[in-house]
């Protein structure tokens, strides 16, 4: 058994981790923390998790922690991690951050758009970027994973097999996303109120999300030149789940391609994956409770564009999953353990 503990428990992403965990059949769950809760049983913080979950709420003591633990997930607000995984990682054992501090190559990048410096440039250079679809062999070796962003995951398994192929000018990508209302997280924010959301929908952050450089980044690394995108993300009054709507203008002629069968075979052994037919466009509601990422694609054969959507849950594909679907792989465990779920419908 692969002994996990995770830091900052309580927060949506932590406790859906708690949800995935807890039927693992390879996993022990060992040390669970909490500012707030420190103290509490888990189960009284989270009712639904009673009768599967017995445990208590502990303060941040990564050293004990670390030490009864083979890996260490962070899910912490961003400016956080950094020093909790370099004592992690001095200990001998593994880490997998949910938020941001991993995942940027270049830390300047993270500093400019995240507005927190960071102390540790060489970690960031060194970590993972856990996107398994692109980067398998690289998570199964690694120390430290930087799990990717919800918007991230979903834009960019919408546009690989497009960059792969070389068959759109990377100049012309447009990103449109919806998101339900968890992504922001279980702190008091007014945007995510009740009247403040229901029954309404509103573009936020145009032109400088946090998630515009990381898509960047790794576009610009797939395509091996510089990727600039306009990405515009949406808060849309639900609980879970993202919708990219992702554009982009073909370098070639329509009939030239088969759309279809092109993202069939970039994601033909991928489970997580689910490309759809022509014409048929996944939402929100298929991948509920899951790991997985539906797409539908098609040519705009008028504007020469592929018009390209991708649907995951922001909690799972988007976070906690992606982040057991890396455990899976750092600890040669099946990639599938403890994520084979179906979709919760309607
Ligand atoms: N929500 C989502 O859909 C996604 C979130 N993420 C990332 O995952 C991370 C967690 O997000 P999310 O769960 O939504 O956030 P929440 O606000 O819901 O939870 C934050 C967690 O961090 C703890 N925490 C807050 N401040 C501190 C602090 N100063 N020191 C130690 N612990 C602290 C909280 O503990 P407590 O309240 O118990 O004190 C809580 O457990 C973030 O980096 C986020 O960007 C990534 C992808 C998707
Ligand atoms: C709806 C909503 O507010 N979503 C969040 C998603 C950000 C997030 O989860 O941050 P990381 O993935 O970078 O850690 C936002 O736009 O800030």
């Amino acid at each position: 058994m692969v002994k996990v503990s995770i830091i900052g428990a309580t927060g949506y992403a932590g406790v859906e981790l708690v949800r995935l965990l807890a039927l693992h059949s390879e996993v022990e769950l060992m040390f669970l923390t909490s500012q707030t809760y420190s103290g509490q049983k888990i189960q009284d913080v989270y009712p639904h998790l009673r009768g599967f979950v017995d445990k208590e709420l502990r303060e941040q003591n990564i050293e004990e922690i670390a030490e009864g633990s083979d890996l260490v997930f962070l899910a912490l607000p961003h400016g956080h991690a950094v020093a909790v995984a370099e004592k992690v990682l001095k200990m001998g054992k593994k880490v997998i951050d949910l938020g941001a501090d991993l995942r940027f190559r270049d830390t300047k990048t993270y500093e400019a758009w995240y507005k927190v410096s960071h102390e540790n440039p060489v970690l960031s250079r060194d970590a993972v970027y856990g996107l398994p679809e692109i980067n398998r062999n690289r998570i199964k070796e690694a120390q430290a994973v930087g799990n990717p962003g919800c918007y991230p995951t979903s834009a960019v398994l919408a546009l690989y097999p497009l960059i792969r192929q070389n068959i759109v000018d990377v100049k012309t990508i447009i990103i449109d996303s919806k998101s339900g209302v968890s992504g922001a997280g279980r702190g008091l924010v007014l945007g995510s109120l009740y009247p403040e959301c229901a029954e309404s929908v509103k573009a936020y952050n145009v032109g400088k999300h946090r998630h515009t450089p990381e898509i960047e980044q790794i576009l610009s690394e797939l395509a091996g030149t510089d990727v600039t995108v306009s990405f515009t993300p949406h808060l849309i009054p639900m609980t879970r789940g993202i919708l990219s709507t992702v554009y982009a203008g073909l370098t070639c002629a329509a009939k030239d391609i088969d759309i279809e069968g092109l993202y069939r075979t970039c994601y033909r052994d991928e489970y997580f994956v689910r490309v759809q037919p022509k014409g048929v466009w996944p939402q929100t509601k298929w991948v509920t409770g899951t790991n997985f990422c539906d797409i539908g694609v098609d040519i705009d054969a008028r504007t020469n564009r592929v018009v390209v959507t991708a649907v995951i849950d922001n909690l799972v594909k988007g976070a906690a999953g992606q982040a057991v679907q890396n455990m899976n792989l750092m600890f040669g465990i099946p990639e599938k353990t403890g994520l084979d779920l179906v979709p919760l419908y309607p």
